[in-house]
């Protein structure tokens, strides 16, 4: 298992609207045969002419939808916490139904279908896509032509040639999810989450290889009415950078709270994002020996103040457990285990409690030797120091 937080496609071209599809229940304009108007036509040409137009719309309608027949609703599991709703300027997004507390597991779910990374079919994405497509269930294929799109050229119609596989791979591209090395997959109801960045998020979720599914856990308390929104990328960045990417890549202008902040909140946000993404990088040179352990622990407990005070709760585990790992190398065996007892606190979080992540701290909690041997106990033994201290 390993986190992938990360929506698996990118996305080049300009920006468009969400373009979703909703069930089909368009109706003709009812026309009574019985009174036509203004014309002499006898009532047989009238009725057939009428039979005409309605088998149009219906040929016309159905092409829209699924190649089975017409969309149905998306039907969601019984028991989520949350909703779906329309949310002005992003297409649908997910509500939470009632309180969800930090660390609950809002949702797992399986794909309606993986593309490996190496696909041995033949032909365009699109046809990929639409190959991949045809092994599911009528239900399964309503879920996927449900979800919403961006960059669909607007000048194809039903009867272009590659009107199908062009909608199927706008589809894909706008939800797909990353699941490690198994590859890509879609996910319908998780689909459904919004993005935002730094602050705004409030649910991760993660790909689980060996149950093959998709986990979401909530990183924050979430409020009965607040929208559930995770993040598409390392959102560690600057507010213009980070609206580059999602244009470039996702094809829309975010409209989560923190890309919402006045210009003077923005840059002080900005200028934490900035600070925590170099002291990362400065964490990392630990490795190398260009930090003593204390100076490593000290970064880290650096980048843990800067997210208290920006909002950034997400990756605390890994921060944790890598701290656990510089103070078992420097054999500082107090600060191995509980820098470890926080990583298993907050992997628990944002992966599940029940996680692989969560659950590998149990042996260094209780034996903080274990994690020594396995660092090789090559720095010299040093008081690095706890999390609290
Ligand atoms: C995976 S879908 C999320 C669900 C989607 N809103 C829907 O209607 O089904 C991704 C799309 O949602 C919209 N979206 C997601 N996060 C957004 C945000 N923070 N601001 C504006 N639009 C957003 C974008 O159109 C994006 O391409």
């Amino acid at each position: 298992m390993s986190t992938a937080r990360r929506r698996a496609t990118k996305q080049a071209g300009k920006n468009e609207a969400v373009g979703r599809r909703e069930p089909d229940t368009a109706t003709p304009h009812r026309s009574d045969p019985a009174t036509p108007k203004g014309g002499s036509a006898p009532r047989s040409v009238f009725l057939a002419g009428f039979a005409a137009v309605v088998l149009c719309l219906y040929v016309y309608y159905s092409s829209l939808s699924s190649p089975d027949g017409k969309w149905q609703p998306q039907a969601l599991p019984l028991d989520l916490p949350f909703t779906v709703v329309d949310i002005p300027g992003k297409g649908k997004g997910s509500i939470a139904a009632r309180d969800i507390k930090q660390g609950e597991r809002i949702l797992r779910e399986e794909p309606l279908f993986i593309l490996p990374s190496q696909v041995r079919v033949q032909g365009s994405p699109g046809a990929i896509v639409l190959s991949a497509l045809a092994s599911l269930s009528p239900h399964q294929r309503d879920a996927f032509y449900n979800l919403s799109y961006v960059n669909f050229p607007r000048h194809l119609t039903p009867n272009s040639p590659s009107y199908h596989e062009t909608m199927a791979l706008a589809i894909f591209e706008t939800n797909a999810i990353g699941a490690d090395d198994d590859g890509t997959g879609i996910f319908p109801t998780t689909a459904r989450l919004n993005h935002g960045c730094s602050a705004a998020f409030n649910a991760v979720y993660s790909w689980r290889s060996s149950e093959g599914a998709l986990v979401v856990h909530a990183l924050k308390n979430i409020k009965e009415g607040e929208e559930l929104l995770t993040t598409y990328f390392d959102t560690k960045r600057p507010r213009d950078s980070r609206r580059e990417h999602l244009r470039t890549h996702y094809g829309f202008t975010c409209q989560c709270s923190v890309c919402s902040l006045p210009d003077g909140e923005s840059q002080k946000s900005d200028s934490r994002l900035l600070k925590m993404a170099e002291l990362y990088e400065r964490f990392r040179t630990w490795r190398d020996g260009a930090l003593t352990g204390k100076q490593a622990v000290d970064v880290a407990r650096e980048i843990w103040a800067l997210g208290d005070e920006e909002g950034y709760w997400s990756e605390r585990g890994q921060l944790a457990a890598d701290a656990a790992w510089v103070a078992a190398a420097h054999a500082d065996l107090r600060a191995t285990r509980s820098w470890a007892q926080l990583a298993q606190k907050w992997f628990g979080f944002e992966l599940g409690a029940d996680s692989t992540h969560a659950r590998s701290m149990d042996e260094v909690i209780a034996n903080p030797d274990s994690l020594r041997y396995r660092t090789g106990a090559t720095r010299a033994p040093e008081n690095v120091g706890s999390p609290d201290a």
